[in-house]
């Protein structure tokens, strides 16, 4: 196990105040007029992505200075821990794995005394076989039709990652097959998704790692409810039902077969499990070769943060350069901006995946901590966010650190549409830095009294995430480079990053109401506001 230190009592973080100071006197611009060559020094390259983080309030003694606190924080223990499947999920004593899941068949990860690689790769191969029986024809629906639908019924970590991913990869779908995501329990979104498919041409995978999650139990039994109504007959659900998850007890209970179920594992979290079972809409979707590329690209960042100095290491900066905002000049958000239109979901995937993890206000010891922990992650792809949100990034009160993102080789070459989209992608932060001082806007004849508006301060940091094309190998790379980022700064920050205990109150309250929307009486046991909204939806009902 890793020390439990909070960073707030390493020597680093004293530094790191006092340099913050003297930094925050500085503009990014100087830094390069300083250093012609900020780029060779503060950029580097992994395979087919390069990360230039040159466009930061930072300097060598900086960073020199945060990779000291990581290392007074037991990053290179924690990195082994986690790689060596220890119970680094400490709260719910679980191992955390999800390096195992894109493993090689010969590598290693152990968890409670066993090597998991076997297991993993034997739900792979399951996975493999069952791609090759839909996408060939050869598994029949009830009607003696070839699958063409498949409908994800899944939430959170158990439908954004395939969401996103599928999206990202739109460019490799699979002829033939159309897929559909169905998380909100709201009714809508599974009345309209059925719309959509017909009862004999569509298989419904029931994501869910416990197998209990309310949206997915009430939205799988709609959908098995709709399919009956169809199908008449329950044999005939063998046929159109899989599930993926840990608990077999309950996949049976809800009518699948053991045969039809992909199994996975408590040392994957939700949030981590986009490469496990629950990755099979992923891989009915682009074909399961391009889903073991995306799974080969995780692999080969994984292998990069483990043996990378930190100094090289693409994970380790981004999450040492996010906490240098968060904890010294109180950036309470980051964006990640895409420019890239099928990476429209990655920010939401990563707000998932970064508030989940990190928003955490206890310490690995039980106590309240001090400073800030995980900041709020959002953001759209460009140049969507430029037309809605950038004025603040640009000219706010608050500091928005970025991170652009985007490839070189567009997967749809119309036109000029790709410089024209990148040129506005190097411009943004160029533009972000520098900003436009008064004299410049006086050169241009700027009015006066317009002066002050036109003005932008510039000094917005920025990292840019450039990949020669968004292929399913550079998507697994991309993934595992964020992921390892959440890794790193839970670490640093003390904080246990792969429980959730704080989705929980939210639910059991939600369960407690439930039965009291159900009749016509009117409601006091709950403070005003919530008996008096109550009492109103009830009043509408009614009527
Ligand atoms: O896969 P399950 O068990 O249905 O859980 C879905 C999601 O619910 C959470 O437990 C809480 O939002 C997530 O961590 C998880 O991804």
């Amino acid at each position: 196990m890793f020390p439990k230190i909070a960073p707030t009592d390493t020597q680093a973080w004293q530094q790191l105040a006092t340099h913050a100071q003297r930094m925050k006197q500085l503009h990014i611009k100087d830094l390069f007029a300083q250093t012609p060559d900020r780029f060779q020094q503060f950029s580097l390259s992994e395979g087919d992505v390069l990360l230039d983080y040159s466009k930061n309030i930072i300097t060598e003694e900086t960073m020199a200075l945060l990779q000291q606190l990581a290392n007074e924080c037991g990053l290179p223990q924690a990195i082994e821990a986690m790689f060596g499947g220890e119970a680094i999920n400490h709260t719910e004593n679980r191992s955390v794995l999800h390096v195992a899941l894109r493993s090689n068949p010969t590598d290693t990860f152990t968890a409670q005394g066993e090597n998991v690689v076997p297991q993993v790769h034997a739900v792979l191969q399951q996975m493999e076989a069952f791609c090759q029986r839909i996408h060939s024809g050869e598994w029949k629906g009830y009607t003696g039709k070839p699958i063409k639908y498949i409908v994800n019924i899944g939430i959170g970590g158990s439908d954004l990652g395939p969401v996103m991913v599928t999206e990202a990869l739109k460019p490799y779908w699979v002829p033939g097959i159309q897929t559909y995501f169905v998380s909100n329990i709201d009714g809508t979104h599974m009345a309209e998704t059925l719309k959509k498919v017909t009862p004999d041409e569509t298989l419904f995978l029931v994501a869910s790692k416990t197998f209990t999650t309310q949206e997915t139990m009430t939205n799988a039994h709609t959908a098995r409810s709709w399919f009956l109504e169809h199908a008449k007959d329950e044999a005939f659900v063998a046929k159109h039902f899989a599930a993926l998850s840990t608990n077999e007890k309950a996949v049976t209970a809800f009518g699948i077969h053991p045969s039809n179920m992909f199994a996975f594992w408590d040392w994957v979290g939700g949030r981590y499990s986009l490469w496990s079972a629950i990755g099979l809409s992923i891989a009915l979707t682009i074909g399961y070769n391009n889903f073991a590329q995306l799974l080969q690209g995780a692999r080969s960042m994984d292998q990069h943060f483990r043996n990378s100095s930190f100094d090289k290491n693409m994970p380790v900066l981004l999450a040492l350069i996010g906490l240098w905002y968060t904890n010294f000049f109180d950036a309470a958000s980051e964006a990640i901006l895409p420019y890239d239109q099928y990476l429209h979901r990655f920010a939401a995937y990563f707000q998932q995946g970064n508030m989940e993890s990190n928003g955490k206000t206890t310490d690995r010891n039980g106590n309240r901590v001090t400073y800030s922990t995980g900041p709020i992650i959002w953001g759209e792809p460009g140049t969507n966010g430029q037309h809605a949100f950038y004025q603040l990034i640009h000219q706010g009160t608050q500091l928005i650190p970025c991170d652009f993102i985007a490839p070189a080789i567009s997967h749809n070459p119309i036109g000029d549409h790709h410089e024209k989209l990148l040129s506005n992608f190097f411009a943004q932060t160029e533009a972000l830095m520098n900003g436009k001082t008064a004299e410049a806007c006086a050169a241009e004849n700027v009015p006066a009294e317009l002066i002050p508006f036109k003005v932008f301060e510039g000094n917005k940091p920025t990292n840019s995430i450039l990949v020669k094309q968004i292929t399913p190998f550079v998507l697994g790379q991309l993934i595992a480079m964020y992921e390892h980022k959440i890794f790193v700064q839970g670490v640093i920050w003390n904080i246990y990053s792969f429980d959730q205990w704080g989705v929980e109150l939210g639910k059991q309250l939600a369960n407690k109401i439930l039965p009291e929307l159900k009749d016509a009486n009117s409601i006091n046991s709950h403070d005003s506001s919530t008996n008096g909204l109550i009492n109103a939806f009830k009043n509408w009902r009614k009527g």
